[in-house]
């Protein structure tokens, strides 16, 4: 995806926000913003969500399933935990063919979600339920720990809704509030469920503003790592951070800095694109991992 001399303000007249900003973001990188209040990092990342357009400059190559978490989840709403992210889910359900149900009628559906078995998710060949629902690819490395199939086989499988709203309350460690009405959840629990609803429909482009806001340690801890699984597994991910969070992982870092972005100081990365036997592909791919590289397949 790239946006290319975006430049956004947001009113005629009104100050420019972003000036000829230039980005290029490769499928499967972590793309980190910081920068000073009021820089403009959140209208940046509403422009690659796609829910502002720019005024000038074009955005292209965004691909289809764009996850977006807001810096603020918007809890007045009438729903339990579990309730509104079945409601999230069934509104992804058009990419399967069916219309979501009215807000009103929120029994829970039990949509199959697709679960790539392994990390190599390129060389999964897809079962009748996973051609059937690709919205819902949930990666497996992070969605069936429990699996013993998790880790050696490329075939998908199909999870049901309420497994992979279960899956992503595991992994951010809000289980416990899953029939907590929101507008009682705390800042950070409300930030957890935000980044939830962001990852059901298994977007292709992340897009997460100040995701470690308000969590608790332990989850602020554990995120830069499950950050790096997902993009390990192809997802594009575009970050505002004050807090540097992402400092100790591969991610690109960049500043905001009147309207354009600049980079910060550390490693540089080159793609190299390598053809591998097929037999020695998987431990390969073990290897770098721990060795610090960031590995795609496709
Ligand atoms: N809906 C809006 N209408 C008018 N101006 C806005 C709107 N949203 C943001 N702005 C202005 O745009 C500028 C950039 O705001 P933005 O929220 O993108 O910055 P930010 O870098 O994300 O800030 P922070 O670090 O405080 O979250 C600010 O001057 C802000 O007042």
């Amino acid at each position: 995806m790239c946006l290319d001399r975006v430049s956004y303000r947001y009113r005629r007249g009104s100050s420019w926000i972003l000036r000829d900003l230039v980005l290029d973001l490769a499928p499967g990188e972590i793309v980190e913003i910081t920068g000073r209040n009021g820089t403009g990092k959140s209208t940046l990342l509403r422009l690659a969500a796609g829910l502002h357009r720019p005024r000038s400059g074009t955005i292209t190559g965004r691909p289809p399933r764009v996850g977006y978490a807001p810096e603020r989840f918007p809890t007045h709403q009438p729903f339990t935990v579990r309730a509104y992210l079945h409601h999230m889910a069934a509104m992804t359900r058009p990419l399967t063919g069916t219309a979501a149900p009215a807000p009103g009628n929120l029994t829970p559906t039990d949509t199959s979600f697709t679960t790539p078995t392994a990390s190599a998710s390129g060389a999964t060949a897809p079962t009748a339920a996973a051609s059937d629902a690709m919205a819902f690819r949930a990666p497996a490395s992070r969605a069936t720990e429990s699996s013993s199939t998790a880790s050696s086989s490329t075939a998908s499988r199909a999870i049901s809704a309420t497994a992979a709203i279960e899956h992503w309350a595991s992994q951010l460690r809000f289980e416990h509030l899953l029939d907590t009405r929101l507008s009682e959840l705390s800042k950070g629990s409300a930030q957890k469920v935000g980044l939830a609803q962001a990852l059901l429909p298994s977007p292709d482009l992340l897009v997460l503003d100040e995701p470690f806001a308000g969590l608790d340690a332990e989850t602020r801890d554990a995120l830069p790592e499950l950050l790096e699984s997902w993009a390990a597994d192809g997802t594009t991910i575009l970050v505002s951070d004050h807090q540097g969070a992402l400092s100790q992982t591969s991610a690109r870092r960049l500043q905001l800095q009147e309207g354009a972005l600049h980079p910060l100081d550390g490693p540089t990365w080159t793609t190299l694109h390598v053809r591998v036997r097929t037999d020695e592909a998987d431990a390969l791919t073990s290897r770098l991992r721990e060795e610090g590289h960031r590995v795609t397949r496709s």
